[in-house]
Order: structure tokens, then sequence, then C-alpha cells
């Protein structure tokens, strides 16, 4: 039989797992490098020279890509690159904002190469008293390492402003931070703050970044930020106000950061390139970067449906007399049959079984209210998926209570979304028994929570903010107070698994802002259950972290994402704009065809 990651479909190729950190274990890595003996000023160096080379390479495939002419900032009228670079040989400009720690170190260090190789730079100098500093001629051994770069710099002859000193000139360059002497240049370098930014950028700090931004994009710049995006907090993937540099390319220095790779991050990073220097001797990462789905078997060919097993969704309920919420059900069901579920039967309310038929006449029907005849299906079914479209009132809490504690005691798998964590949340703060029950329960079982940032607030008690501030936190304390596996959804989804035993946080490394739409956390729960189904597959192929990859997948194959590009299916494609939960199911099994080893 073919094992597992033997390898695929271009579409699974793309990638292998790549290790997240924070910035304390990459902190612990330099030192544990210092303490071998190894000299910190030679690692910057090393560091600086690297990303000098990917800046000269990345230059020029942009110069040699691109013929528009860039945008004077003073005019806004179009400037071409002779203007710029002179007519007969470039020569390459390059524009480096540096801070006062170490981050700005390396871009004094890149500064000083990209002179050496025949560029024209320009530092400009953020919260830095930079006169005091190159008048300081002390020994150079208690000198920091950004003070040596920076002195390396000067003494060399690159030319620097200070952006807080409006009206200082140094080495005949730019007196004036205004709209006419604003750097023109053709690459933006970010050096402000790197893995050190643990707060908000205030005063001179944010200004210095929202100037950046401007003045990179009116010069239509590649923009390169060393290690991190200024503005964004490496650990986390926070950006305060909105407010971070732009970057095209990100140098990651040492090892990827995990605050690159989720929620704001995503925004600002743009490609990122690893500069590994030093070995990594933190052995535990904070978190996995996943980009492609696991290979699956081929069917056995002697099979039948109930090889395949039974899906009962529970949901889309009709409060009250309201409009009710049968498309969360129709959806959620929709995608369990996409990943290959062999049996799907929907408790929802009787006023959905006729729209659910006509748009799933695969499935089974049963009334959500007829308490007898779900809890004897829950008995036959492998795995019940509970919440999408529950509804909210005591009605639902008391069904989603009673169908739990039957799934519990038939020892079935779980999964629990939308208006079920909505319910979890109140029985937490009830001292309901269901929660410990459900902890407990996860121990040994399979049990599935998985909300977006808004549920998990409400689950911990806490704000939004405060989840979005940490999120690599927040799921780890949702599986403390509940116990089982967890995905906290929304860009660069994290997933907790603890039934793999490995309590290693993934990060979901594909899917798009098309899937920001209503409906698809219940195409997720769908994928989820149809694969926890699947008995005949292996424990990392029906994972969480495996569905939650299918899902993200299929969204990308419907807007034709470069990873998927290999594969494109032209009927597929749609687009982010207009990406609706419905047209996930087709995806889905494009997805499953994909991933399927011959
Ligand atoms: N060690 C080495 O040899 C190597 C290091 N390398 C490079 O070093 C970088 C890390 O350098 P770093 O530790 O000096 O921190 P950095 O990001 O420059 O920030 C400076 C200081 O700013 C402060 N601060 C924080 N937030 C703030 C805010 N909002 N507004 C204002 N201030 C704020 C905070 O100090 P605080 O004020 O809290 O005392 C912080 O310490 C790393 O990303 C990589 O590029 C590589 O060259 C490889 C070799
Ligand atoms: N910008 C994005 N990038 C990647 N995936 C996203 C993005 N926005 C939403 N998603 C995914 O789409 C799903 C949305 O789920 P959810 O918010 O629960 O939707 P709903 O409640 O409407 O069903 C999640 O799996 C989430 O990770």
């Amino acid at each position: 039989m073919q094992t597992l990651r033997q390898n695929y479909s271009p579409l699974t190729q793309a990638s292998m797992p790549i290790a997240l950190y924070s910035s304390q274990q990459v902190y612990a890595m330099e030192q544990a490098w210092f303490a071998y003996g190894y000299d910190s000023f030679a690692l910057m160096q090393q560091a600086a020279w690297q990303m000098t080379q990917h800046i000269i390479q990345l230059d020029n495939q942009k110069y040699h890509a691109r013929s528009n002419a860039l945008v004077d900032f003073s005019t806004g009228s179009s400037v071409n690159h002779n203007k710029i670079y002179g007519h007969h040989c470039r020569q390459p400009l390059a524009s480096i904002w540096v801070g006062h720690g170490n981050n700005g170190g390396d871009g004094w260090l890149i500064a000083h190469y990209l002179q050496q190789a025949g560029w024209q730079v320009k530092v400009m100098t953020v919260g830095l008293d930079i006169d005091s500093d190159t008048a300081n001629d002390g020994s150079s051994h208690t000198l920091s390492d950004a003070i040596k770069a920076q002195h390396l710099a000067v003494a060399a002859g690159c030319s620097y402003q200070c952006f807080e000193h409006s009206g200082s000139i140094h080495s005949g360059q730019y007196s004036d931070i205004s709209r006419a002497s604003l750097p023109v240049a053709g690459v933006y370098v970010d050096a402000i703050f790197g893995i050190g930014l643990d707060r908000a950028p205030t005063g001179i700090y944010k200004q210095a970044i929202d100037t950046f931004n401007k003045c990179a994009k009116a010069n239509a710049a590649l923009v390169v930020a060393v290690d991190v995006p200024s503005g964004l907090v490496a650990s986390t993937g926070q950006v305060f106000d909105c407010l971070a540099i732009q970057a095209d390319v990100t140098l990651c220095l040492i090892a990827r950061k995990f605050g690159l790779h989720t929620k704001d991050g995503m925004d600002y990073t743009g490609d990122v390139l690893d500069i590994p220097l030093i070995p990594h001797t933190v052995t535990e990462s904070a978190a996995t970067l996943l980009k492609s789905a696991h290979g699956l078997f081929a069917r056995q060919k002697n099979s039948y449906k109930g090889s395949y097993g039974h899906v009962l969704i529970i949901g889309g309920n009709r409060v009250d007399g309201s409009q009710g919420m049968g498309g969360a059900a129709i959806l959620s069901a929709s995608s369990a049959m996409a990943t290959g579920a062999g049996k799907i039967t929907v408790a929802c309310h009787q006023a959905f079984h006729g729209a659910l038929l006509t748009s799933l006449p695969d499935a089974m029907t049963i009334d959500l209210h007829d308490q007898d005849s779900v809890k004897n299906l829950i008995k036959e079914a492998s795995v019940i998926a509970i919440g999408m479209g529950l509804g909210r009132d005591d009605t639902a809490k008391s069904l989603f209570v009673c169908y739990v504690q039957v799934a519990m005691t038939h020892g079935k798998f779980i999964v629990i979304d939308a208006d079920g964590l909505y319910h979890l949340a109140s029985l937490q703060a009830d001292k309901h028994e269901l929660v410990t029950q459900l902890q407990e329960y996860s121990r040994e079982h399979q049990v599935c929570l998985t909300p977006h940032s808004g549920e998990a607030a409400k689950l911990l008690e806490q704000d939004i903010k405060t989840v979005e501030s940490d999120r690599l936190a927040a799921i780890k304390q949702c599986t403390t107070t509940y116990g089982g596996d967890w995905v906290l959804k929304g860009a660069g989804s994290l997933v907790l698994e603890q039934i793999l035993k490995q309590k290693q946080v993934y990060v979901c490394g594909v899917g798009n802002a098309g899937m920001a739409t209503a409906g698809m956390g219940d195409v997720l729960s769908g994928v989820i259950a149809g694969l926890l189904a699947q008995q005949d597959l292996e424990e990392e192929q029906r994972s969480l972290h495996q569905a939650v990859l299918i899902h993200g997948q299929a969204g990308d194959v419907l807007v034709n994402k470069e990873s998927v590009a290999a594969n494109r299916n032209h009927q597929l494609l749609i687009g982010q704009r207009g990406l609706q939960a419905q047209d996930m199911p087709a995806a889905i099994r494009h997805v499953m065809q994909l991933i399927t080893l011959e």
C-alpha cells in the first residue's frame, strides 16, 4: 500500500511544513549561538551581506520586469528610470530607514554593502540621536552592534538624514522632510523595527512608518523589510491601528516568525525569503505552517457506502417563526458529502426539509425537534456536527445539551460550530456539567471546536481585541479550558489538535479573503465531519488540520491562487469578490480528487 507523503499531485507538492517561532525563541537561538563563542557583530554583518545580495537580485528582477514609469511624488507626474538612474549606466538608488536597535544596525550595514556594490544609498534615521552617536569615539568593544554598524556606514560615506530633525543637512543630502524632498529611490528598505517591537509605534515612529509607506508608494518602489515589517509584532501577527510597513518582500532572519503568517501579518509581509544564518537550536517551534493537504489513499475496490461513515448534521433551525437558518445545515451537509462521506442525514427544522432535498437529494432528513428520532440516529451515526444555524434560544440550548450528551454516551466524534459554541460558552458561564463532561470525553474521543475570534472571545470571556492580539495564546487557552481539538478561524487559521498527541499548533497557509463570506464556516464544519466519518483514512488524513487545509485549498481553487495554478480548473474559477459558500462543495470535490493517490 502507498504510504503517506509519498506524493501526490502538483497541488500537494507545493511545500513542506515550515516551523514558526516567537521573537523570544529567536532571541534564544541567537543567545545560544553567541554562547558558543560566535561574535554578534559578525552575525549582523553576515545577515546584512546576505540581505544585500537578495536586494540586488530583487531590484534587478524588478527593473527588468518593469518598463512603466515611476511617479514623482512632488509633481505627481511620471518620470522614467533614465531620469532617476541616468541614461547610460543605471545606478540603483535605495532609501534605507533605520531605527535605534539591531534591526537598524542591519539597515546601516545594508547601506554600506549596497554602496560598495555601486548603489546610491540614503539612510533615514528614525528615533536615533545620530550626532551624539557619531561623536562618540569610545573603544569599539563597548559599542552596541547597532552603533558599530552605524559608524562603519557613516565612515564609509553613506549619506543620511534624521527623520525627526527636518532641516538638518548631512553629506549635502536632503534638508527637509517635505513633499519636495522625500527620498526618490527604486528600493525602500525598512529597518526601523524587527523582532524587538512589542507595542504600538507612536509619535515619530508612527509618523515614520506612515511616511515610509507613502514615499515608497509614490516612488512605486520595491519595499524590502528587514526581518519583520516595522509595526508588526513578530510573535503574534498584530498590527496596531492598521499601521505597519507594507512590504513586497520580507527577508526573514534566523527563523520564520509566527506573526508573519496569521491575521494582520499576512497583509504586510509580502513574499517571505528565509535567511537562516545559524542552526535552529530551539527544538519546539511555536507553530508549524502548512500549505498543502496530505495525500489520500484511493478507496478500496470492495467497499460500500457503509465503509465511509455516516455524518449527522444537527442545525438549520427556525426560531420563533423567524426566517431561520436552513442554509447553514445545507452548506455543511453538501460539504461533508463533497469530502466523500458515505451517508449524510440532516436534523433540521421541518420547514427546510423541502429545500434541503431539492439542493441535496443525496441527504436524508429528520426533524430537529423530534428528540427520540434524533437520539436514535445519533447512535447510528459515526460523527455529529452540531450548531450550524441551530439557534440561540433556550429550546436550541436544551437540544444542544441533549444531543451532545447522547453523542458522548455512544462514543461518537463530535464537531461543534457556530450556535453550538454560543451555547457552550453560556453553559460554561452557568457552570453546567456538560462542559466538564465534554472535556473529559475529549481525552479519549475526538471533539472538534471551530470558533472564529468573536466566538473564541465569548468562550474565553474576553473581548475580541484581546483574542486578536494573541491568537496563539487564545487557542491554547481554549484547549485548556474546554479540552478537545480547536480551529481558531480567520486568515491564517490556527489548529491545535490534542488527539494527535503532538500538541502542535498548525497555521493554515492556504485560503484567501474571498472566503470571508457568510456560510464558509458551515462549509468547514461539513469538511471536518465528512473526513472524520471516513475511517478508512489514516488519522492524519482525516485530522482537523487536514480539513482546514482542504477547505482553504478549495477556496484557492476558486480564485486561482498560484498554489493551484498547475491544476487550474477553469470551470471552477470565480475570483475573490462574489465567491459564495455554495461554490465550495464543487471545489472541495476537485481538491479531494487532486490529493488522492492514483
Ligand atoms: N543580535 C544580533 O546579533 C542580530 C540581530 N539581528 C537583528 O536584530 C533585530 C532585533 O533587534 P533588537 O532586539 O535591537 O530590536 P529592534 O527590533 O531593532 O527594536 C529596537 C528596540 O525598540 C524598542 N521598541 C519596541 N517597540 C517600540 C515602539 N513601538 N516604539 C519605540 N520603541 C520600541 C525596544 O526597546 P525598549 O524601548 O522596549 O527598550 C526594542 O528593543 C532583529 O529583528 C534582526 O533584524 C540580526 O542582525 C541578526 C543578528
Ligand atoms: N481572509 C481570509 N483568508 C482565509 N480564510 C478565511 C478568510 N476569511 C474567512 N476565512 C475562512 O472562512 C471560514 C469562515 O468561517 P465563519 O466566520 O465561521 O463563517 P460563517 O459563520 O459565516 O459560516 C473560516 O474557515 C475562515 O478561516
